[in-house]
């Protein structure tokens, strides 16, 4: 009988508890476990779970992804509105930023509601710092200003900050139509009006620009995305659900594109796949709050449990091995809905 490799000198014999006091890996005879990607994001607390934060990490959980958080501020809040905010020193912001990416790294990261100006610099320089110590992990930024209930997570002033610091180091940027109003100088009607505006902010630096609308064309049959990269237009189309639960339908999107980028995903692959989740999560939003209730986070595992969501593109769409290896407009010619229905408005001119 083989006897059992001696650890080389240095290397802890397996199963011994580690100097550090920290778990060891895995337990003697279990199989090593592959580490699953990463995603951090950077964002408000909702109490009442719907939004922020907590959209953020159970977004990434449904999705297969591990989450990792800096928190910006409290939110006092649930599906009626917000009741109170604490914002967090951009100090401890910057803090919560390099304990994560020094130890942990990450895959991708995104950003929520920063609140003030200070924040919004804070976290702008350390991506800066992490993305040259790290590598150029991919970063959404989810220009957040107000809560559906009218509150602002984001003050006046800070709106430049986002601007100037942050936008220009996006990879993606996801402004609802107010946001996009806002940052573009742009009235937003229609969706000619969306890719108006979307012109103006790809302008101001981020690599792509997805201008929602959750909020255009209200009473259309479809709720239609408007995406370009400064090249091509793309339309993110999935039925409109006629239905009060859309708190945190805007964090649960952008922390949905996060993940699939942070599992190697394309943009556009990422998107698509995002949309798909969203509007998976607007049809099955439990009946919680007395207000705008939560979108359900984790419908794919009632879906299929087997396999929530393993790759809603189909095998093409590049997860593993070979991320984007397919070709994008490929795989995503076959991407259907929830519905059934073609999610993807095609390439236009
Ligand atoms: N009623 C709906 N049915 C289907 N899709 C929707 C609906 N409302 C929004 N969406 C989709 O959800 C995503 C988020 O868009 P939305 O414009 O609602 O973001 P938001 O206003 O930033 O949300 P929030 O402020 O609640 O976080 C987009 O893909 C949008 O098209
Ligand atoms: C903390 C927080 N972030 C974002 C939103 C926007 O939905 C919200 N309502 N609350």
């Amino acid at each position: 009988m083989p006897t059992p490799a001696e650890p080389r000198p240095g290397e802890p014999r397996p199963g011994a508890p580690r100097p550090d006091g920290r778990p060891d890996a895995p337990h003697p005879g279990t199989p090593p476990q592959v580490p699953p990607p990463r995603a951090m994001t950077i964002a408000g607390s909702d109490s009442g779970g719907g939004a922020g934060i907590q959209a953020d990490l159970k977004t990434f959980n449904a999705l297969r992804v591990f989450g990792t958080s800096a928190i910006t501020a409290l939110t006092a809040q649930n599906t009626e509105g917000v009741r109170d905010v604490h914002l967090v020193p951009p100090g401890m912001v910057a803090a919560q930023i390099d304990a994560v990416l020094d130890d942990i790294g990450t895959d991708a990261a995104k950003t929520g509601m920063l609140g003030t100006t200070a924040i919004v610099e804070a976290v702008a320089e350390r991506i800066g710092h992490w993305r040259d110590r790290l590598g150029p992990f991919p970063l959404v930024v989810d220009p957040v200003m107000i809560a559906k209930s009218g509150a602002p997570l984001l003050d006046e002033p800070a709106r430049e900050a986002v601007r100037r610091l942050l936008l220009p180091l996006a990879t993606v940027i996801t402004p609802n139509r107010h946001e996009a109003e806002e940052l573009a100088g742009v009235p937003i009607r229609t969706l000619d009006d969306a890719r108006r505006a979307a012109q103006v902010l790809h302008g101001l630096g981020p690599t792509w620009v997805v201008v929602k609308g959750g909020h255009v064309a209200e009473d259309s049959a479809d709720a239609v995305d408007v995406v370009y990269d400064g090249r091509d237009w793309h339309l993110l189309r999935a039925p409109r659900i006629a239905t009060r639960s859309t708190h945190g339908t805007g964090c649960t999107f952008s922390a949905a594109i996060t993940a699939y980028l942070a599992r190697g995903y394309g943009v556009l692959d990422a998107l698509r796949a995002a949309k798909i989740y969203i509007t998976g999560a607007i049809r099955h939003a439990p009946a919680i709050g007395r207000g705008h209730g939560p979108t359900c986070s984790f419908y794919p595992w009632e879906a299929a449990p087997d396999d929530p969501l393993g790759d809603p593109l189909g095998a093409a769409a590049g997860e593993g091995g070979a991320p984007n290896g397919a070709p994008v407009d490929q795989a995503a010619s076959g991407a259907a809905g929830p519905e059934g229905r073609q999610l993807d408005g095609g390439e236009e001119g």
